[in-house]
């Protein structure tokens, strides 16, 4: 079984690539929505959570505003977070291999895959990418988002051309959807066909998108 870890930035289409992995009929482990899960209301790290940011959880879970007020800029905060968050994601990612563990091909999606050291402990990682001039357009568009804020995301993640050249393999959310589900469906085909060694050896040779760094 190949476990390959899904990233790339904010905006960048790793979630609209996750899905079509999904329609492919790949499982996917969504680390963001376990994360949300165990600090929404009734999570399981709340009482954690509460005893070591006081006041930052309630009847609706994490107040993540507040949360992340106390964590952003305060490096030691941060790693107290990721203490208790990470080892619980760590924990539902095991029961999610443990489930698919017949399957001869599962996605991990991590938005912060190399942030976190996650790209180690899976067997390849494909990153979603597209122009910045592209990434910043959508992610302009979306409600409540602004240049601000956009320039505070990408000071905390790794920079998409460092991403790309850490990856092994790249596919290209730039152009139309049709293109990208393309490629993903001769990522998945060539994956489960041929594993990750023989596919690293297709992306060089282009016949899987692999744009320069
Ligand atoms: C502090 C929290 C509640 C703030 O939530 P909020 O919805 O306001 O922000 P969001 O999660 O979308 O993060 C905003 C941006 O901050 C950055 N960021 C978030 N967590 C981290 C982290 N552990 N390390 C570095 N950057 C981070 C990312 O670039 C992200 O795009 C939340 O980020 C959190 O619980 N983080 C710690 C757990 C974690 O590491 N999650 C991600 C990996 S599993
Ligand atoms: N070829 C493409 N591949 C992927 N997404 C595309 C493509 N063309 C347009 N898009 C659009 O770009 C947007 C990408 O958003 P998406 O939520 O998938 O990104 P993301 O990387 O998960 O972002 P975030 O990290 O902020 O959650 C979507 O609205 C999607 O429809």
């Amino acid at each position: 079984m190949i476990l390959l870890g899904l990233t790339g930035s904010i905006g960048m289409g790793k979630t609209t690539v996750a899905t079509m992995f999904r329609r492919m009929g790949v499982p996917v482990f969504d680390a963001d929505a376990t994360v949300r899960s165990l600090q929404g209301p009734g999570g399981a790290l709340l009482p954690a959570i509460e005893a070591a940011f006081p006041g930052t959880t309630g009847p609706d879970g994490v107040d993540r505003a507040a949360l992340g007020a106390r964590v952003f800029g305060d490096r030691a905060a941060l790693r107290r977070l990721e203490a208790i968050v990470h080892p619980a994601v760590d924990r539902a990612r095991r029961g999610f291999v443990r489930r698919h563990r017949a399957r001869p091909l599962l996605v991990d999606d991590v938005p912060l895959l190399f942030e976190t050291g996650g790209d180690r402990r899976v067997d390849a990682v494909l990153v979603v990418s597209a122009p910045a001039w592209r990434q910043r357009r959508r992610v302009l568009a979306r409600p409540g988002m602004s240049a601000l804020r956009l320039r505070q995301v990408l000071a905390r993640q790794i920079p998409d051309p460092i991403k790309r050249r850490r990856a092994d393999f790249v596919v290209d959310s730039g152009a139309d959807l049709a293109t990208t589900r393309a490629a993903v469906r001769r990522l998945v085909a060539c994956l489960t066909a041929h594993g990750v060694r023989y596919c690293r050896t297709c992306a060089k040779s282009s016949s899987i998108p692999k744009p320069p760094a």
